[in-house]
């Protein structure tokens, strides 16, 4: 991806956020959708974060609902149709090597999240207001993805994200010309547990406003993910249960689970 094309969509977010209210709610989620733009509205664990968000499926392109595509700024719809394509690029291109870094045929993981006309990639674009108090609110609480892997652009300026590693938080530092990957809950459950999925969080800077934009490739929802069988040996019994819309159970227990992937877990 171009710098150019990584500072174009990170100047065309900030503009829709920085857009008057009753411009914004013009494309409001509405109901249960997930789609649209709000607040972080879900509970999690407990309390509210601190973001606003605007959150648009981007594949696969015949499942787009534009109404909630912003019209403004102008240039928006075609720079994410642009940027949507490229990170479908960069995903398939991890998803290859990271098979055959487990030694399997390149295409088990692809398969799974990428050659499939009903294969999703979701957007979604993250404000988080300054606030005096920002040690008081919390950006994102801590998570992990409930997608394959994540595509995370961060704020060319403002820190924010933090990572969990043996206990211990760790800040991520600002490369403007890199793209943050994060294991999501869907690769560690087809991994069978290899590869771990990331906690993180997001901090509140007390002066200035953050984005970002995390792009979540996700499987049709028809397709059964499992551990893949040639990863499951008598040392790594199976370790998560085989199922469809993995998506759908992560929002189930969004609210009441540190991790939702323990939902899926095999306890022996
Ligand atoms: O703002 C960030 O850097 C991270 C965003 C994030 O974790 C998410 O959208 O799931
Ligand atoms: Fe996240």
């Amino acid at each position: 991806m171009s710098n150019e094309l990584l500072d174009k969509i990170r100047e065309l977010s900030k503009e829709f956020f920085k857009l008057p209210l009753e411009e914004k709610e013009k494309y409001s989620s509405e109901g249960d959708s997930i789609e649209g733009y709000g607040n972080d509205n879900t509970i999690r664990q407990g309390n509210f974060n601190w973001n606003d968000k605007l959150h648009l499926q981007v594949h696969p392109e015949h499942r787009r609902q534009l109404e909630f595509w912003p019209e403004k700024p102008q240039q928006f719809r075609t720079t994410l149709h642009e940027y949507s394509n490229k990170t479908k690029e960069v995903s398939e291109t991890l998803f290859k090597a990271m098979s055959r870094s487990l030694k399997l045929d390149e295409n088990h993981f692809f398969e799974l999240w990428g050659d499939d006309k009903e294969d999703i990639i979701h957007a979604r674009f993250n404000f988080y207001p300054l606030c005096p108090s920002a040690n008081q609110v919390v950006g994102l609480k801590a998570h992990t993805d409930g997608s394959a892997i994540t595509v995370l652009l961060q704020d060319k300026e403002i820190e924010g994200l933090q990572v969990l590693k043996d206990g211990q938080w760790f800040r991520v530092p600002i490369i403007p010309e890199a793209i943050i990957i994060h294991v999501g809950d869907q690769l560690e459950i087809a991994s069978n547990g290899i590869f771990k999925s990331l906690v993180h969080k997001v901090v509140i800077n007390p002066k200035c406003d953050r984005i970002s934009l995390a792009m979540l490739p996700l499987p049709n929802p028809e397709k059964e993910i499992g551990p893949l069988k040639e990863l499951i040996t008598e040392d790594r019994p199976q370790m998560f249960k085989s199922l469809k819309d993995y998506g759908q159970i992560y929002f189930n227990y969004m609210a009441s689970m540190e991790r939702q992937i323990n939902a899926v877990k095999i306890n022996y």
